[in-house]
């Protein structure tokens, strides 16, 4: 287990700084019931955050249930846990379940339909004590902010950083020079995880750590992504590559697709094939880390991706400019999508009572014909807006002129029946050119979206 692992504060008591984030932790812990709004924990990345909020629930003999707040099946979770109000003791004796959700700077306001605001629904509801953790305070939407408590968790001083290094030093039966723990204190710039890395990094193997440790491994210390690119495809040392890789501040997953990213750079298919070869075999690994939530496994993951590329690359090198992976450009607008997609799934569904599943398997295609063949109607019947009417017609534009049409076409209509109501009142007929009412188009004795489908 790497030592930011191992080290890990069991209690709040072993919580280094932040001493009155941590009272705000506590004392809304210990006055907890269900009209209290739920903490976000925010700042940069390293400081105990989540730390804190699982000692909080280990002090307070909590049961802990942690979910990812970007991750698409966390609402059926959530609801799952955060509905059940049972404040018993479970088989564990813990007394209340602590939902802890990481990531909630990561949903995308608008974009991220459904998703911001079925938790916002969630926290309303929750019959169990909430702590959100994010980096970045101001990413949280408006209505997620109006609906929690803000604690702020501030980066750690370096004199507070030392004392938590010198006892991993002991507990390692490690001599460690003070001048030592002051440098890497530092160069941590108050993120102790990347304090914990250092040390680990420097000292694994030795007994004792000096000055000239840390000279070894300053140049390359905090190497940035773009170093352990360059390096793994110029085929360094193998323990090189492996201290590094613990330096960056990514994780295994994003160090995989970058390495993904980069692969055409091999000089042949063979290299490639090979290269792809191990990064396949290391995301078995990462998935059975976030399966299992075993983080040991990791390890593992970088090893196999990192030697196994520098062996495919064969020293080769990279002749050109590092790309990151360009995945994440498509990811960007491939989540828009997804989260369109789905919200568009529920509406149908509840308008036409046919269960997601079904309608997404069976009826999806000849929906998608029935909307190509006329559009216009399909957006007045379905309220369907151009981001949902470009699921079934495939064209932007087309698109927006549909639904901006038939936007036109009800504001007339609204005007026309509003200046007829005025004519009515002040006892006049109606102009001649005002058409007769329309008859519905939708028969009223079935639920929209019957109608015409069925
Ligand atoms: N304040 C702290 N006191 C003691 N150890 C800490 C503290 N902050 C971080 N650590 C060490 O760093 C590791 C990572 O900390 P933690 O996961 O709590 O950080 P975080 O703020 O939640 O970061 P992230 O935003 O990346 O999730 C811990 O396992 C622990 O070893």
């Amino acid at each position: 287990m790497d030592w930011a692992e191992k080290y890990r504060p069991q209690h709040l008591s072993d919580i280094v700084g932040n001493s009155s984030a941590i009272r705000q932790m506590y004392e809304w812990a210990r006055d907890w019931s269900r009209e209290k709004k739920p903490l976000v924990l925010y700042g940069k990345p390293g400081i105990g955050k989540t730390s804190s909020a699982y000692a909080l629930a280990n002090d307070m003999n909590w049961e802990v249930v942690e979910l990812n707040a970007s991750d698409q099946r966390t609402k059926s979770a959530l609801e799952r846990v955060a509905g059940s109000g049972s404040t018993t003791a479970s088989l564990s004796g813990a007394s209340r379940k602590l939902i802890l959700l990481d990531e909630a700077d990561n949903l995308h306001g608008q974009a991220d339909r459904g998703g911001a605001k079925a938790i916002i629904e969630i926290i309303a509801e929750s019959k169990q004590p909430m702590i959100l953790i994010a980096n970045d305070y101001y990413a949280l939407s408006k209505e997620l902010k109006a609906a929690t408590e803000p604690v702020q968790f501030r980066a750690l001083q370096a004199r507070s950083i030392v004392p938590r290094l010198r006892h991993i030093c002991a507990a390692e039966n490690l001599a460690c020079d003070p001048a030592a723990l002051d440098e890497i204190a530092n160069r941590a710039s108050g993120d102790m995880r990347a304090a914990v890395n250092m040390l680990y990094a420097a000292a694994i193997g030795k007994d004792s750590l000096t000055m000239d440790d840390l000279q070894t491994s300053a140049k390359d210390e905090r190497s940035t992504i773009f170093e352990l690119i360059g390096e793994a495809f110029k085929g360094r040392r193998d323990a090189d590559l492996i201290r590094m890789a613990l330096e960056v501040e990514d994780t295994p997953d994003t160090i995989a697709q970058w390495l993904e990213g980069n692969i055409d750079q091999m000089p042949d298919l063979a290299s490639q094939a090979k290269g792809y070869a191990y990064l396949s075999r290391a995301d078995e690994y990462i998935g059975r880390t976030y399966r299992r939530q075993y983080y040991t496994l990791w390890r593992y993951a970088s090893a196999v991706m990192l030697l196994g590329i520098a062996d495919a690359a064969g020293g080769h090198g990279i002749h050109s400019r590092i790309m990151p992976p360009a995945r994440w450009q498509k990811m960007a607008s491939s989540r828009k999508q997804k989260a369109i997609r789905a919200g568009l799934t529920r509406k149908l569904s509840e308008m036409m009572h046919i269960p997601e599943n079904l309608l997404r398997e069976e009826f999806f295609t000849a929906i998608s014909l029935l909307v190509e063949a006329d559009p216009a109607a399909y957006v007045r019947e379905f309220q369907l807006d151009a981001d949902e009417l470009v699921l079934f017609v495939h064209d932007k534009a087309l698109a927006t002129k549909v639904v901006k049409g038939v936007a036109k076409e009800e504001k007339d209509k609204a005007k026309k029946a509003s200046r007829k109501e005025k004519t009515l009142k002040k006892g006049q007929k109606p102009r001649d050119d005002d058409p007769p009412d329309e008859p519905d188009e939708v028969r009223q004795d079935l639920p929209p979206g019957q109608a015409t489908l069925f």
